[in-house]
């Protein structure tokens, strides 16, 4: 089982829906603890409502006789969520944390204040054992003091996280191959790149996707290179089966390996 706290995402695409899906294509079983409701369409966030503490402590309590193997963490909107989650978090030594930092969201409003990155900083990230930023996300977490990622990731490292997959879809330096989108896996000892055809369109939940589906392998208990190349393998083929409904954002389709079913009243046996 995979511990989610994260925020609601209406459209389905990011947030909650997006990780249990993940984590249920992956093969493993979701339990979903809000973080945040908010209000979005695949343009932009129009509004964040943060989950109250003791809501999010209460309902992760509540599941404490479940046999959690990995925790995934999406959105936090405030500096009292992320004590919450901090706690959550201790509450489960040795158990995989995966956390995506949601920093902005994909139509460009900001999602966490300077306070906010601050604190997960200090206080989350010695509890992480993979972040998964993109470049821009590992930025803003790192500060301004460095020259390249890796020096950020180390930045990262020595503040307590274990490992750092930086995503290289938004490639603000233009690094990456044309063509292609790169991700690479830094950990104190090595670094592994992969890359991916770029595919021609811009995904709403690409992010939690492939942090669930990281915390689904090694809840199931892959190596984190093994559960990194299993995770961009499944993400990259839910946003290739991805559709685009109206305005905005296209949508992965993280169950496309679930044809449409026939329902007949013969498979029901008393
Ligand atoms: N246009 C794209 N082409 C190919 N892969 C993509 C594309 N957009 C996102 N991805 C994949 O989605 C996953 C999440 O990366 P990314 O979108 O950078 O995260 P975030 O949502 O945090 O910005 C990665 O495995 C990345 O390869
Ligand atoms: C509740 C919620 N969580 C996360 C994201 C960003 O998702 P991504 O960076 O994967 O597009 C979002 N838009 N809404």
């Amino acid at each position: 089982m995979v511990l989610v706290l994260a925020g609601h995402d209406p459209t389905g695409g990011a947030g909650l829906v997006a990780d249990a899906e993940s984590v249920a294509a992956c093969g493993g079983w979701a339990l979903t603890v809000p973080t945040a409701l908010t209000v979005q369409d695949l343009v932009d966030v129009q509004a964040v409502h943060p989950v109250p503490a003791s809501t999010i402590r209460q309902a992760a309590a509540a599941l404490e006789s479940l046999p959690i193997a990995a925790i995934k963490i999406g959105l936090i909107a405030d500096l009292e969520a992320l004590d919450a989650v901090v706690d959550v978090v201790r509450r489960r030594p040795g158990v995989p944390v995966v956390a995506d930092p949601v920093l902005k969201a994909g139509g460009g409003s900001p999602l966490a204040t300077q306070e906010l990155i601050d604190a997960y900083f200090e206080r989350l990230l010695p509890r992480v054992d993979i972040l998964t930023p993109n470049r821009g996300e590992l930025a803003r977490l790192a500060g301004l003091d460095y020259q390249d990622d890796t020096e950020r990731c180390v930045s990262l490292m020595h503040q307590g996280c274990q490992a750092v997959l930086v995503t290289g879809t938004d490639d603000p330096e233009g690094q990456t191959a044309k063509g292609r989108v790169a991700h690479t896996l830094h950990t104190p000892d090595s670094d592994r790149q992969w890359t991916w055809p770029r595919l021609p369109a811009t995904f709403h939940g690409s992010g939690c996707t492939l942090a669930a589906a990281v915390a689904t392998r090694l809840a199931a208990g892959e190596s984190l290179v093994q559960a990194c190349e299993q995770a961009q393998v499944f993400a990259w083929q839910a946003l290739a089966h991805g559709w685009t409904p109206g305005q905005g954002q296209s949508l992965p389709r993280r169950l496309w390996k679930m044809p449409t079913p026939r329902f007949s009243p013969d498979e029901v046996k008393v």
